[in-house]
C-alpha cells in the first residue's frame, strides 16, 4: 500500500484538469510503473526485447514484467539500459536538432548520473560527435562512468564538475541537456521516497536550484545552440516558470514541437513554442516534462590551449587494439594507454583545463613489468579490434565471473589474456596463468547479490 499523496499536491493538480480527468490522473498514480528498456544498437543480444516499441524512441521497448537485471549477464555487458519510457523522448528531440544541424554535435549532459540520457545520446551521435557526461556528486559520477564504459562508446568524456565550471567554457556545446534535479512528482508511482520528500517548500527550493544550474552553465552553449530542459515533475514552478525565466533573462527561444496525437503527450504553450508534458493517465510512461530551447545570444567560443607539440611514438601493438586507429590519438600517462577520437582532441584539451575529467574515450590498458594488461574499458568498447581470443561462457559461469570468481573447466588454451563472452557479447578479460584463469573484472563492479 503506497503512502497517500500530499494534500497540497492534490490541490495544485485539481486546477490542472477538469474534475473527472483529475480523478483518473490521481488513480493512475497508484498504478504500478511502466517497465521499459532501451537497447544498445552497437551490441546485439538483448533477450528481453518485446514487440512493444516505445513510439518516440527507436531503441526503446516496453517490458511485460521486470526481470532481475543484476542476474542477466547481458545487462552487465551494456547491451541494454533499463530506462523509464517517457524520458526516452530525448531521442525525438535530438532527431529534431539533427534535422536542422546534422549529427556531428558536441553535447553536454550536465546532470548525467546514473546515465539514462547519456547512454541515449551516445547511441544517437555518429562517430564525429562528442558527448560530455557530467555529474556533480562524486559517488554518482562513478556510477555514470561505469554505465558509460559498459555502453562502449569511444567518443564520451565523463566529468565530475559543478555547473559553474562549465561557465568557464563559453560557446563550446551545440547541445546542452539539463535533466534537472527536481521534486519528482512524476516518480510518485515508483515508491514512497518521492511522496515523502515532497513539499511546497521543496518545489520552491528545486525551482531556485534549477535557475542557478542554468545560469551557471548557460555560457557554455554556442550561439544558436540547443538546450534540452527536462524534469520528472508536473508543477509549473519547475517547468513553465523556468522556461519563461530563460526567455526573459537569457532571450532564449522555446521551440514549438509537434507530436503525434496517438502518443498521448500534452503540449503546454510557453512563449512562441511549447513544452511536452507526460501525464501517466495519458501516456505509457511516468510523469515527465521536456522542452527544446535555442540560444539567441552571442557566445564567443573559448580558444583551445596551445598543443605541447610533443609527438609520442605509439607501439603498433597498442594501435592494433582499436579499429580504424587512424581516427584516434593515443596518449600514455604513467604507463596507462588511452585512445581518443582525433577530431575532438582540441576540445578535450579545453575540457581538461577547466573540468575534473574522470574518463575520456577509451582506456586501453597498462604496460607493466610483465607486459601489457588490457583494461575493462577495452573489453566493453565497440571499437575494440579482434586481438584477443574469446572464451564463451554459459549464463551460470558468466554470473560467477561477474561475481569475481576465477573461471574453471576450460582446458587446452595457451597462456595469456582472453575475452570472456556470454551469447558472444564481451563481459571482460581473464588471464590464463597455467593452472587457472585469473579474473580481471573490476572489483567495484562485481555482483554482490546471491546467485
Ligand atoms: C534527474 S537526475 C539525472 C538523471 C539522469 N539524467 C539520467 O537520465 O539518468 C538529476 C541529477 O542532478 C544531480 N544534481 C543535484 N544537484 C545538482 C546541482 N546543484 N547541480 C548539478 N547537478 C545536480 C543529481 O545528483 C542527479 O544525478
Amino acid at each position: 500500500m503506497k503512502q497517500s499523496l500530499p494534500l497540497e499536491f492534490r490541490e495544485r493538480m485539481k486546477n490542472r484538469f477538469p474534475d473527472n480527468e483529475y480523478q483518473i490522473f490521481i488513480n493512475s498514480l497508484d498504478e504500478p510503473p511502466v517497465k521499459s528498456v532501451r537497447v544498445n544498437p552497437r551490441k546485439s543480444g538483448h533477450n528481453s526485447v518485446t514487440n512493444q516499441p516505445v513510439p518516440w524512441c527507436e531503441y526503446g521497448f516496453y517490458l511485460d514484467h521486470k526481470p532481475v537485471f543484476t542476474l542477466d549477464p547481458l545487462f552487465h555487458a551494456g547491451t541494454y539500459y533499463p530506462q523509464e519510457a517517457s524520458s526516452m523522448v530525448l531521442w525525438y528531440l535530438l532527431k529534431h536538432i539533427e534535422s536542422e544541424d546534422g549529427n556531428n554535435l558536441t553535447v553536454l549532459d550536465l546532470c548525467g548520473a546514473p546515465g539514462g540520457k547519456s547512454t541515449l545520446i551516445a547511441s544517437f551521435l555518429n562517430e564525429n560527435g562528442l558527448l560530455v557526461a557530467n555529474e556533480v556528486i562524486r559517488s554518482r559520477a562513478k556510477i555514470l562512468q561505469e554505465n558509460i564504459i559498459k555502453w562502449g562508446a569511444p567518443n564520451v568524456v565523463v566529468t565530475q564538475s559543478d555547473p559553474c565550471d562549465f561557465g568557464k567554457l563559453p560557446g563550446i556545446f551545440d547541445v546542452m541537456v539539463v535533466d534537472a534535479p527536481c521534486s519528482g512528482e512524476g516518480m510518485f508511482r515508483k515508491g514512497d521516497i518521492a511522496r515523502n520528500e515532497w513539499s511546497v517548500e521543496n518545489t520552491r527550493i528545486c525551482s531556485e536550484r534549477q535557475k542557478r544550474i542554468l545560469k551557471a552553465s548557460w555560457h557554455a552553449l554556442k550561439e544558436k545552440g540547443w538546450l534540452v530542459y527536462s524534469t520528472c515533475t508536473f508543477n509549473s514552478s519547475e517547468n513553465e516558470e523556468i522556461l519563461n525565466w530563460l526567455i526573459n533573462e537569457k532571450g532564449a527561444r522555446v521551440l514549438k514541437l509537434e507530436v503525434p496525437e496517438a502518443w498521448g503527450i500534452t503540449t503546454v504553450s510557453v512563449g512562441e513554442g511549447n513544452g511536452l508534458a507526460f501525464f501517466p493517465h495519458k501516456v505509457k510512461g511516468e510523469g515527465f516534462f521536456v522542452a527544446l530551447l535555442q540560444k539567441t545570444e552571442e557566445s564567443k567560443p573559448v580558444k583551445p590551449p596551445k598543443s605541447s607539440g610533443k609527438k609520442i611514438s605509439v607501439p603498433s601493438g597498442v594501435k592494433r587494439l582499436v579499429k580504424a586507429s587512424e581516427n584516434f590519438f593515443f596518449e600514455e600517462n604513467a604507463q596507462v594507454w588511452n585512445a581518443f577520437p582525433g577530431r575532438s582532441q582540441k576540445t578535450l584539451s579545453v575540457l581538461k583545463k577547466h573540468l575534473n575529467v574522470l574518463h575520456s574515450g577509451l582506456k586501453l590498458g597498462v604496460t607493466g613489468r610483465k607486459g601489457f594488461v588490457p583494461d575493462q574499458c577495452l573489453a566493453m568498447s565497440w571499437v575494440r579490434s579482434d586481438q584477443f581470443p574469446e572464451i564463451e561462457l554459459s549464463k551460470e559461469t558468466a554470473l560467477r565471473y561477474l561475481k569475481g570468481e576465477s573461471i574453471t573447466g576450460v582446458s587446452g588454451k595457451s597462456l595469456g589474456f582472453y575475452l570472456v563472452t556470454c551469447n558472444r557479447i564481451p563481459l571482460g578479460f581473464v588471464k590464463n596463468v597455467g593452472n587457472r584463469f585469473n579474473n580481471l573484472y573490476p572489483k567495484e563492479w562485481r555482483i554482490r547479490m546471491n546467485i
